[in-house]
């Protein structure tokens, strides 16, 4: 992986972070690019439809936020809460809904906006349920995957970086709810997880 940046510091507002910070993954510029790119890719795929967003709370929030200002197509936006990490840094593998969709999706464009796939066990939990509720058709735009931490090969036609198996916090990611705010994707020191 050859996404490494320079220090953290170099990178603009840390949000007081930069102390925590090990190493940055991917720069603002690296995310608002990458944005734009599947933003157009997605406005090609759904001309002429009207796409219904749904946003996985809370990890997706910056994300869905950028990408749905950088489509050219209209959109609606849901969202729906789940959790399977709680504060750890691997997935409990249960996934409890803590926010369901405030309506129907019989008949929607779903696209379901993910920050990250890790296992895939939250998407492929997800993606049963949102199937079983009759939308025209359910894809999936995840910013960030990682390939080596799978461990449910999960359909997602968008994706905008496979990552290395670390944790990562940054760009609505969090470790135990802190660094969501950080606008670049980086890692922590370990000591920040003693
Ligand atoms: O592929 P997986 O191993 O299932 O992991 C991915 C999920 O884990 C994180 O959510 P989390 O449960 O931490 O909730 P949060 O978005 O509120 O932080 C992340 O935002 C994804 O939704
Ligand atoms: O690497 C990660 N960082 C933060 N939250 C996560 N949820 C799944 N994987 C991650
Ligand atoms: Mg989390």
């Amino acid at each position: 992986m050859s996404n490494a940046v320079s220090a953290p510091g170099a990178l603009g507002p840390d949000h007081g972070y930069g102390p925590d910070i090990d190493h940055v993954l991917l720069s603002e510029e690296q995310i608002r690019d990458k944005i734009a790119e599947l933003a157009a890719q997605v406005t090609a795929d759904y001309a002429g439809k009207e796409v219904l967003l749904v946003g996985v709370l809370k990890g997706a929030v910056l994300f869905m936020s950028d990408f749905a200002r950088a489509l050219q197509i209209p959109t609606q936006m849901e969202f729906m809460a789940v959790s399977s990490y709680g504060s750890a840094t691997s997935s409990s593998g249960v996934v409890r809904i803590l926010k369901d969709l405030d309506r129907d999706i019989t008949g929607k464009h779903v696209l379901v906006l993910e920050d990250i796939i890790d296992s895939g066990l939250t998407l492929s939990w997800l993606l049963k349920n949102l199937g079983g509720r009759s939308p025209a058709s359910l894809e999936v735009c995840a910013l960030l995957r990682k390939p080596d931490a799978v461990k449910v090969e999960v359909p997602v036609k968008y994706i905008g970086f496979d990552i290395p198996n670390e944790f990562v916090i940054g760009y609505g990611l969090d470790y135990a709810e802190r660094y969501r705010d950080l606008p670049y994707i980086g890692t922590l020191k370990p000591e920040v997880y003693q």
